[in-house]
């Protein structure tokens, strides 16, 4: 069974709802999930996850501090997770706040670890972006962001 780590940060809860309703959705496609918030993830983990699904909260058009605390740390498992799939979400104020800017600076580290990453051709490009709390539109894109995702997912060997 593939496992994945969904993990973020989140102050006033809207990142938080956007991976629980991603964690729910790979649980019911048959995929072993943890979700936990970035600080509870223990960083000698990594190399036992398929993938991770990331996010944060768009603070000033990046990601929040604690999210790239977790990605330094993650600097120990340099050139030992190559090849695990990696998408990204975001939650921001406003349009053209600078979400997209933030599903690109989490996967452009995770790029540089030789990951896979998702991009998308019919919901937000380099990932989900909530205007503040998650609506309709933005679960209809959390769950083809998750559909995508575990169909790739099942079709690639982790090298
Ligand atoms: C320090 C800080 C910086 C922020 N910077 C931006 C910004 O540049 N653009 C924007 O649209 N929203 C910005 N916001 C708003 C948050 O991205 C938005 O409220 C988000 O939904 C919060 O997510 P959370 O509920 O998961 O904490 C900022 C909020 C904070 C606290």
């Amino acid at each position: 069974m593939k496992k994945v780590l969904v993990t973020y940060y989140s102050r006033t809860g809207n990142t938080e709802k956007m991976a629980k309703i991603i964690a729910q959705g790979l649980a019911d496609k048959g995929i072993n999930v943890d979700l936990k918030r970035v600080d509870e993830v223990k960083i000698d983990s990594l190399t036992e996850y398929d993938g991770y699904i990331i996010g944060s909260p768009n603070y000033f058009g990046t990601m929040a501090a604690e999210v790239k605390k977790f990605i330094d740390e993650s600097v120990k498992y340099y050139r030992k997770i190559e090849g695990k799939l990696v998408a990204a979400f975001t939650s921001t104020g406003m349009i053209g706040g600078g979400g997209e800017t933030v599903c690109l600076d989490i996967l452009k580290a995770f790029l540089i670890h030789g990951c896979l990453c998702l991009g998308f051709t019919r919901l937000g490009h380099y990932g989900p972006v909530s205007i503040g709390k998650p609506d309709e539109r933005i679960e209809r894109e959390l769950a083809e962001m998750v559909n995508k995702y575990v169909e790739v997912l099942n079709r690639i060997n982790n090298v």
